[in-house]
């Protein structure tokens, strides 16, 4: 019970919510585009604040939405709110910035992957706590992969018995999380990318269906099916 109320709240969540979602189409940014009649962003602190491990919760929003985020967020959660930057890994930079020197334990979500649930915040934060450096929420790749030239023409078909599609919540020690963005010369579009560049062992866990990343029309309207 002591263990249990030792681990409780000790890690850091940052949620990057500064992207335009131009793959969503016209209708501004993406994590306050309405689900169900809630901003994406909603859906996605609600669920990340529902796990007991979560102490601190820093959103990087667009840099000119970040007073009415916070008030959007303060009925949910204690929430920072910081000004995201022109990419993904800019905006998890200034909110990693704002995370308080008490977490040893960050996680690094997307407001886009809304309807991650709780325990999936959970199994990442505990494989993390467990001793790994870096961990990443993975599922099987389920279609026939294949190489193809700049025409489109198939080079080959690729062994997809060893690939997997990376979702979030990613964990990382504080430090790992923090050399890795020091050290990244070029943009990546996840942060375990970053670690790996660094020689870091990035662990895997079973993801989840739910974590989708709504990135198209169609996934919202998976999403609100969901739901
Ligand atoms: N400059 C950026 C770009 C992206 N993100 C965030 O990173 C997450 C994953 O990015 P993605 O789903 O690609 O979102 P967008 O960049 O908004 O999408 P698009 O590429 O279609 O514009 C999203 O929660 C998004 O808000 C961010 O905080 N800052
Ligand atoms: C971090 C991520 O969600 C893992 O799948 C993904 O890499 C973000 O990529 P995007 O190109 O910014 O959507």
């Amino acid at each position: 019970m002591t263990a249990h109320l030792n681990v409780r709240g000790d890690v850091a969540v940052l949620v990057p919510a500064a992207g335009m979602g131009i793959r969503l189409g016209p209708g501004g940014p993406k994590a306050l585009r309405l689900l169900r009649g809630d901003p994406l962003l909603v859906h996605a602190v609600r669920r990340v604040a529902a796990a007991p491990s979560v102490g601190c919760i820093v959103v990087a929003a667009p840099a000119d939405s970040v007073d009415f985020v916070a008030s959007l967020l303060a009925p949910i959660a204690d929430v920072t709110v910081v000004a995201g930057g022109a990419t993904r890994q800019a905006s998890v930079s200034a909110a990693l910035a704002a995370v308080p020197a008490a977490f040893d334990i960050v996680l690094v979500h997307d407001a886009a992957r809304a309807l991650t649930p709780p325990e999936l915040v959970e199994t990442v934060a505990s494989a993390v706590r467990g001793g790994h450096g870096a961990v990443i929420p993975v599922l099987p790749v389920v279609d026939t992969i294949k190489q193809v030239d700049i025409s489109g023409v198939v080079l080959t078909t690729v062994d997809r018995s060893a690939l997997r599609a990376v979702q979030t919540p990613q964990g990382f020690r504080r430090d790992v999380l923090v050399k890795a963005h020091e050290a990244a010369i070029d943009d990546h579009t996840d942060d375990a990318g970053m670690a790996e560049k660094l020689g870091v062992e990035v662990h895997t866990v079973p993801g989840s269906e739910a974590a989708l990343k709504i990135t198209r029309p169609f996934d919202l309207a998976v999403a609100e099916l969901l739901l």
